[in-house]
């Protein structure tokens, strides 16, 4: 088939499904609900099956994607099928011209830019087209970089994110990919992969620094009371929208927020959900200094490239001395929230949240 105006034939739409097998890359769970519901409607008409239970997430997520394309005509869905896959496999054809940096090392991170320079290992969240939320394969990657900066030989690092978001927290699809033992067992896991997360921000040894590019989210906000320095642009928010999501707070934040800007605007943050600006998480001590978004990234870099030149082993033991006495107790903290989470998600009032986003009811 040639052109987009032309009717896809079946034989387009074989050729198609024959493309699907053979794409590079994972197209992503959002393409591939499309992909699924545009098949079945061209092949089996518009979705007539029952609803499936809400702890059925992917069966659930596959239903409502059918059910959203309500009376479709087949043809018409044949047609965006084709066109659909045309479009993945176009975007996955080999560029014909050299890439720049095409002969650099491949990065050992598919979820994260880390580069060393300066004495500051940065750690860069690389999801822009998702606003850097975090899948599991995401959490796995920050810790091992976290644990290899710990060891580096740069004197301090730096966790910042790509594009307009510094990161929207948990990628809400970590919902979806069930294992044999269904939300039990996934609950159970997210909570030990949880726990071993937070631990390593607070067995961090050395300066570890934030560097807010812009919103903030969930769990990339509380990590930041575990922080020893915050810097955001004026662009940045930071929203903990647990409550909206029938969950609760974690990476210590039921503790080092009531710490940081006492009881009362922490319930506001932790309970309430309310969204602050940059000013604001300022003013209340979440954040360290806050920069015009035009000179943020000049500013705070000739500031930490500064900082790094101080001796790393006099940070260290600074830190050390600082954070020890609480370490004990943030370990205990961060048990206590995940085992709480862990109850959580296996909510109605959680699960409904998350089917609500993935099925694009609700935006926070
Ligand atoms: C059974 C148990 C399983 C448990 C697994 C848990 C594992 C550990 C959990 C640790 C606890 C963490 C808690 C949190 O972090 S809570 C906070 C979670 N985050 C959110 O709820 C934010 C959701 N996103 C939004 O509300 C909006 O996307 C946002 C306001 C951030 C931006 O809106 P905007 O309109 O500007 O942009 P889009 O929505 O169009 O976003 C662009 C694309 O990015 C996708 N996206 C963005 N954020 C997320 C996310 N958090 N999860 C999944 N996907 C996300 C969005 O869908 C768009 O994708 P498409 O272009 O494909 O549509």
């Amino acid at each position: 088939m040639s052109g987009t105006a032309m009717r896809a034939s079946q034989k387009d739409f074989e050729n198609a499904m024959n493309q699907v097998k053979l794409l590079k890359k994972d197209p992503g769970n959002e393409v591939k609900l499309k992909l699924y519901a545009l098949y079945k409607q061209a092949t089996e008409g518009s979705c007539t099956m029952p609803k499936p239970g809400v702890f059925d997430l992917v069966n659930k997520a596959k239903w409502d994607a059918w059910n959203a394309l309500g009376s479709l005509p087949k043809e018409t869905a044949r047609q965006n099928y084709v066109e659909l896959v045309s479009s993945l496999t176009s975007a996955s054809q080999p560029s014909s011209q050299v890439e720049p940096g095409a002969d650099r090392k491949p990065s050992a991170y598919e979820t994260l830019e880390v580069t060393s320079e300066d004495g500051i290992t940065k750690i860069m969240f690389n999801r822009p087209t998702k606003k850097n939320a975090i899948t599991t394969q995401m959490y796995h990657e920050i810790m091992l970089a976290l644990k290899a900066a710990g060891k580096d030989d740069s004197s301090v690092t730096v966790l910042t994110g790509n594009g307009d978001y510094y990161s929207s927290g948990n990628d809400l699809t970590n919902f979806t990919d069930l294992p044999p033992g269904g939300p039990e067992e996934k609950a159970k896991n997210s909570a030990i992969l949880l726990r071993d997360f937070i631990d390593c921000f607070i067995d961090f040894p050395k300066p570890l620094i934030a560097v807010v590019n812009g919103p903030a989210v969930g769990i990339s906000v509380t990590t930041l009371g575990l922080c020893d320095a915050v810097y955001a642009t004026d662009r940045a928010t930071f929203h903990t929208p647990f409550s909206h999501l029938g969950q609760s707070p974690e990476g210590c934040s039921s503790y080092t927020f009531p710490k940081i800007m006492g009881p009362s605007k922490a319930t506001e943050m932790l309970i309430f959900g309310k969204k602050l600006t940059a000013r604001e998480a300022c003013a209340q001590g979440l954040v360290t200094e806050v920069f015009p978004d035009s000179t943020f990234q000049k500013e705070v870099w000739t500031r930490l490239k500064a900082y790094a030149k101080l001796p790393p082993n006099a940070m260290r033991i600074s830190k050390e001395i600082m954070r020890s006495r609480e370490k004990e107790k943030l370990r205990a903290i961060n048990v206590e929230e995940c085992n709480v989470l862990q109850e959580r998600w296996l909510s109605d009032e959680c699960m409904n949240a998350v089917m609500n986003f993935l099925s694009r009811k609700a935006k926070l």
